[in-house]
């Protein structure tokens, strides 16, 4: 008591409280983050994280940037099918997502997304120096992953993208609407323009029950401010495009009506890559991953395909 007594006596202002960093910092949820897996950003922002360990030591290392109004947890069934091609899984839920902080679908700027990848990469990279490194990214998690990888040309082994956020959605982004949303921003940047229908993210019911019940899923409307940024991301990705040089295996659905298949025909036709890889799900909606059984099976087939063979030849462990 005296010793503790004498720490706060010099130090004017204090309280014999604990000084509000070190008291438990909670999640949205309200669970402790000294409880959880988490990594603090640039900004002091705690980041739920999650890590998918294989059973022997790993082979490469694979981070999955998820999307708008969503968590890293939605993505347990392909991470546990990579753990099973020996990768160690990581993945974190973006600023103002799920059990990280922030307030809910908001970011300063699109660049914080890639700024706060690009830490959590370094941090597993240095525990598992010299393995490769895989991105995987979906909707607006293409986007945060092509801008990641084109600010680190040579730190990535392959790009996974499934069906990326490249060109805005021409009915969600027309010309009014992009011009009425700068407007809008300016005069009231919280200003609602309605959440995403469920029924349009897969043509599988249970999913969609899935989304909707899920209490990690964002399903407020989305706010100017976050569309704004989602333009800016978008015109990033198509000026990062020309600069993108690795391996690319893309998938899209013709029926997407959240993020337009043309933005990955584009996406085609401009990366310089020399393997590059477009998968057309006909008649499949945004959400390959959580689609009808047929369409999700064939997504996950694919990615182990094309992962398998390049790991064998990545650690030269091919045949005879
Ligand atoms: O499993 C999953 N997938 C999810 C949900 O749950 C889909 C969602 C996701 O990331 N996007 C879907 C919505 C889209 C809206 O885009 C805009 C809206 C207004 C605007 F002015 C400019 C743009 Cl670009 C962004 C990308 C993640």
């Amino acid at each position: 008591k005296q010793k503790n007594e004498e720490h706060t006596k010099d130090r004017p202002g204090s309280t014999s409280r604990m000084p509000e960093d070190s008291r438990a910092r909670l999640s949205p949820q309200g669970i402790a983050y000294k409880d959880l897996p988490h990594i603090a950003n640039a900004d002091g922002q705690h980041l739920f994280c999650r890590y998918w360990k294989p059973q022997a030591s790993p082979r490469a290392l694979a981070f999955v940037a998820h999307g708008a109004g969503e968590h890293c947890g939605r993505y347990d069934e392909l991470a546990q099918m990579l753990t099973g091609l020996n990768f160690f899984v990581f993945a974190h839920d973006h600023v103002g997502h799920g059990q990280s902080e922030g307030d809910r679908m908001v970011v300063s700027d699109f660049q914080v997304f890639i700024r706060d990848s690009l830490q959590h990469i370094d941090l597993v990279k240095k525990e598992h120096p010299g393995l490769p490194i895989y991105i995987f990214g979906h909707s607006m998690g293409g986007a945060i992953s092509i801008l990641t990888v084109s600010e680190r040309p040579s730190d990535f082994a392959g790009l996974v993208l499934i069906s990326p956020l490249i060109l805005p959605n021409p009915q969600s982004a027309t010309s009014f609407k992009v011009f009425a949303a700068k407007v809008l921003n300016h005069l009231l940047p919280s200003f609602s323009l309605g959440s995403i229908d469920p029924n349009i993210i897969s043509r599988n019911k249970e999913e969609v029950e899935a989304y909707v019940t899920d209490p990690l899923v964002y399903h407020g409307g989305m706010k100017v401010s976050f569309a704004m940024q989602l333009l800016n991301a978008s015109a990033r990705v198509g000026k990062a495009l020309p600069d993108i040089s690795l391996p690319v295996l893309l998938m899209h659905g013709t029926d997407d009506q959240l993020c337009d298949i043309k933005g990955s025909y584009h996406l085609m036709e401009t990366v310089p890559s020399q393997e590059k890889i477009l998968k057309v799900y006909d008649k499949a909606y945004h959400v390959l991953h959580k689609e009808l059984p047929e369409v999700s099976s064939a997504v996950f087939r694919e990615i182990e395909t094309w992962l398998a063979e390049k790991i064998v030849t990545a650690t030269g462990a091919g045949g005879i």
